[in-house]
């Protein structure tokens, strides 16, 4: 056997010693994951939201973030908060983040699924997302909780039998790097 042949041997068995990934994103890290990124469309000034919603099988079947209706321009609806009249507020136009991801699912229909949000789902999120037939809320922050909106909400997931747990992350950050270098990734080199 030659030096070459032994080099192409060696690489061999090296290859089959490979193992999978250790550091990969799990279930829950990928679906609150993709929560969080779906807010950073949003262009409230004040809070970005994100929903993300799964089916018993681990597939996404809805998204959303908090945002103006269609037609209803980002630039020409208001994003205010307290003003005069009620009219140039925001809380009579944005659609949750809950509804939206109701609302884009592609799926016949999002019965037993399960949804990841940034925040508690308020009052109104809480009724769509029992007549849509959610049963599991993962959130991430009960920030306004004491709210009567969000006293409403838990007090109608308990009546209706949905299931809420906060969820806890195991790292602070995932990162996403569009600076790859595919060609140092292949482990052949
Ligand atoms: O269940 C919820 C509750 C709130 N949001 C969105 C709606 C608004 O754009 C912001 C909240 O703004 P505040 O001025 O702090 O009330 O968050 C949502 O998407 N889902
Ligand atoms: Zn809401």
């Amino acid at each position: 056997m030659d030096i070459s042949e032994m080099t192409a041997n060696m690489s061999l068995q090296d290859e089959t010693k490979l193992k999978k990934r250790e550091d990969y994103i799990d279930w829950q890290e990928y679906f609150m994951a993709t929560a969080f990124l779906a807010a950073k469309r949003s262009k409230d000034p004040s809070y970005q939201v994100g929903a993300c919603i799964v089916n018993k099988d681990n597939k996404i079947v809805g998204i959303g973030y908090n945002g103006m209706p269609i037609g209803c321009s980002d630039d020409e609806f208001p994003w205010a908060k307290k003003t005069p009249s009620p009219l140039d507020s925001k809380y009579l136009y944005v659609c949750h983040a809950e509804m939206n991801a109701i609302m884009n699912k592609n799926s016949a229909d999002v019965k037993d699924c399960t949804i990841y949000v940034g925040l508690f789902p308020c009052n109104e999120c809480a009724k769509m997302i029992i007549q849509a037939g959610i049963t599991k809320i993962y959130y991430l922050s009960d920030g306004k909780g004491d709210r009567p909106s969000y006293v409403a909400s838990k007090r109608m997931f308990d009546a209706a039998g949905v299931d809420y747990k906060q969820y806890v992350p195991k790292r602070s950050k995932i990162e996403i790097n569009f600076n790859v270098d595919w060609d140092a990734m292949s482990p052949s080199k």
